[in-house]
């Protein structure tokens, strides 16, 4: 159960209102570039070996209750909300020289792998590349390799959730690595949950993976470049996130978890404090934040974190791995984040229908909702 100082942590947070709708682009202009204060976020650093142990004894068990409750620590609603979690086991080489590679490839061999949205000839509607133009960022979403190896699904609204990540035949392996990694991030992932959920209290240590188990899962695999835009380039844009000055507007994840690994270049900064600060850049570590949907699945115990991207004087590539439950999963709150004193803020509802009803939140997703 929870415990008093959870809730009263909740009270006092302090944050920016929720998704202020960004200021629309003009056509002459281009806002100052926002840049760092030069102050740094305050984000625990979280050794998560004793999670991934095939195997635990009396003395390992104690090392993964005090490491599941520092994920907790460091996701209720109050604190950072952000955490960096080092000895992942999770080699992320070739994940970052695939996501290089393939934004050197040639603008029209990208485009092959763009929706319809932007490529009127191509036949898929949700998943694939998206061209800086749609919002100041070029990305390629991968996803769960399942839905590549078997026919759409009869449901309309599921098939086009479940769409399949795509390939492209300049780069034969692109594929593979992004499978391996989505596969590895995946275990991850839900090894962390099975954490959280254990430093809640839930006793039932296997309620996400249950839920999870119901279908496949639905995570996206992200490759993100931030091109260098000149100003010229800019006060053309009608990029939200541009208007702001920014290389990404200001937004919670609406996913379950995001697992980022942010790059070389830093930029990522999170409200703290009542102020935009940087978060540390810590080579091979990865950068975890709450999504909305675990958000709503703790009862606002845990709290998706506001967070954005400055520009910096150089290009900018990013792997998230947003973490998402499948499509049929129940999403009723917790047991342990309920009480009578805390009912349930939220109605069930399933993961499906929930995630398509926070793309209109994202310019780059608007159209697909
Ligand atoms: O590029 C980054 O470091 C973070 C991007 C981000 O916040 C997102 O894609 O949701
Ligand atoms: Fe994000």
């Amino acid at each position: 159960m929870l415990s008093s100082h959870l809730l009263l942590l909740s009270s006092l947070r302090s944050s920016p209102p929720p998704f202020t709708s960004p200021a629309s682009a003009t056509s002459a202009f281009s806002p100052p570039r926002v840049r760092s204060t030069g102050e740094t976020a305050t984000v625990p650093v979280i050794d998560v070996s004793p999670l991934l142990l095939p195997r635990r004894d009396a003395a390992d068990n104690a090392r993964y209750t005090l490491a599941a409750q520092q994920l907790v620590n460091a996701s209720l609603a109050g604190s950072a909300g952000f955490f960096t979690i080092t000895r992942h086991a999770v080699d992320q080489s070739a994940s970052e020289a695939a996501a290089a590679a393939f934004f050197a490839l040639p603008h029209e061999a990208k485009m092959e792998l763009a929706p319809a949205l932007y490529n009127a000839n191509s036949t898929h509607r949700f998943r694939g590349y998206a061209p800086p133009t749609a919002n100041g960022k070029e990305l390629l979403d991968g996803t769960n390799p399942a839905f590549r190896a078997r026919p759409p699904h009869a449901d309309a609204a599921q098939a086009f959730l479940e769409e399949a990540g795509r390939c492209v035949p300049q780069m034969p392996r692109l594929c593979e690595v992004m499978d391996e990694y989505w596969r590895q991030m995946q275990a991850l992932g839900m090894a962390l949950l099975a954490a959280i959920a254990h430093g809640l209290g839930e006793v039932q240590t296997d309620f996400f993976d249950k839920a999870f188990r119901v279908g496949e899962p639905m995570s996206c695999l992200r490759f993100n470049r931030y091109p260098l835009f000149t100003e010229e380039e800019l006060s053309r844009s009608t990029s939200n996130s541009h208007a702001e000055g920014l290389a990404c507007e200001a937004h919670r994840d609406m996913s379950i978890l995001t697992i980022l690994n942010q790059g070389q270049e830093g930029g990522l900064q999170i409200f703290q404090d009542g102020r935009w600060k940087d978060v540390p850049l810590t080579p091979g570590a990865f950068v975890i934040n709450i999504g909305g949907g675990l958000q709503r699945w703790t009862n606002d115990v845990l709290m998706a974190t506001e967070h954005r991207v400055r520009m910096v004087d150089a290009e900018r590539i990013s792997i998230p791995f947003f973490l998402e439950a499948s499509y049929h999963s129940p999403m009723t709150c917790m047991p342990a984040t309920v009480s009578e004193s805390r009912p349930c803020k939220y109605a069930p509802t399933t993961y499906g229908p929930y995630i398509q009803s926070t793309f209109k939140l994202f310019q780059e997703y608007a159209d697909r909702a």
